[in-house]
């Protein structure tokens, strides 16, 4: 008789180091490295917990720093911006442009570098991440995909049991870190859906952080179009996913996709939520969010 699956006793699959959930596929020498390194001053880091609108600010930035050489493909865009944890930092020098998803920690933090943070609402980031989860090798073995599994997501999500911690430790420890010991000039804070309102305006406010030749390029408004076009979801999904997945073809990871794609670009849209949360996982969010004063300090961040 076949194995009934409790759905219940289903976690996501975690390594742990250096007191980090790391997914299974990464290196663990990669991932410690990233966790011991200091930014340089001439860095610039984009800092964001998974599923907030990472890989849409790495395309609008590597764009603004790389407008001429862009194609598209996370194969240059992993050069161009690495991800610390995966690819570590063995090829790093001072000035480099990178991404983490990992916490703040004061020791590796340097005022001089800049920083740019994105957030995303925690109950589309939890249904985005719930998605990535199923279908990035590992994935949950044993677990057939199906929307019917995100209750149990969602409770782990509250729990910060899934890959990168707890959404709103991770926020609240960001948002105290860069208050405390960033400069405000180094500083940006980016919202998924502040850019999905005014995709361009947010797209001039990174350039202009960004300074120099960035800067320089969006007074272009053909240049503007153009980059906008290359970052729209539809754009990013033909680019983006396929690129992916021979990226990680390449990396010899195994995807368990139809169409060889990896969907980093899903749907991409504000409010997906709504079709995956009961009234009870409704309950369970509010009640998060309003367990600590803090948390809304972060919400607040949504209201746009
Ligand atoms: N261009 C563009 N426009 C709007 N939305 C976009 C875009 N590119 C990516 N996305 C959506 O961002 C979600 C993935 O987030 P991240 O890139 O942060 O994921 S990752 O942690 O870096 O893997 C994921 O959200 P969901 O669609 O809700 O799953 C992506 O679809």
């Amino acid at each position: 008789m076949a194995e009934v699956l409790d759905m219940n006793s289903i976690e996501v699959p975690c390594r742990i180091i250096n007191g980090h959930r790391s997914p299974l596929m990464f290196s663990p020498e990669s991932f410690d490295a990233a966790c011991k390194y200091r930014a340089h001053d001439s860095d610039i880091v984009l800092c964001t917990y998974p599923k907030c609108g990472t890989t849409w600010v790495q395309y609008m930035m590597c764009n603004l720093l790389h407008y001429d050489d862009f194609d598209g493909d996370m194969s240059t865009v992993k050069d161009q911006c690495p991800y610390l944890e995966l690819f570590g930092t063995g090829n790093l020098k001072p000035g480099s442009f990178y991404k983490i998803h990992l916490p703040f920690n004061s020791e590796t933090f340097n005022p001089n570098a800049r920083y740019v943070f994105v957030t995303r609402n925690p109950r589309d980031v939890a249904v985005s991440y719930y998605h990535f989860t199923a279908i990035i090798p590992p994935g949950i073995p044993g677990v057939p995909k199906g929307a019917y599994w995100f209750p149990r997501y969602a409770e782990l999500f509250l729990r910060g049991e899934v890959w990168h911690g707890c959404y709103m430790k991770y926020h609240r420890d960001w948002l105290k870190g860069l208050r405390e010991h960033g400069k405000p000039e180094n500083v940006l804070i980016l919202v998924y859906e502040k850019m999905k309102k005014d995709p361009r305006g947010e797209l001039i406010r990174i350039a202009n952080f960004l300074g120099g030749r960035a800067a320089e390029l969006v007074k272009d408004e053909k240049v503007v179009e153009t980059i906008l076009e290359r970052t729209s979801v539809d754009s990013m999904k033909e680019s983006v996913n396929k690129s992916a997945a021979s990226l990680f073809k390449k990396m010899n990871v195994a995807v368990d996709t139809p169409n060889d794609s990896v969907e980093f670009v899903r749907k991409g849209v504000v409010g997906d939520h709504a079709n995956y949360f009961t009234p009870e996982i409704s309950r369970m969010f509010d009640e998060y969010i309003n367990s600590d004063p803090g948390n809304q300090e972060v919400m607040e961040l949504f209201n746009v």
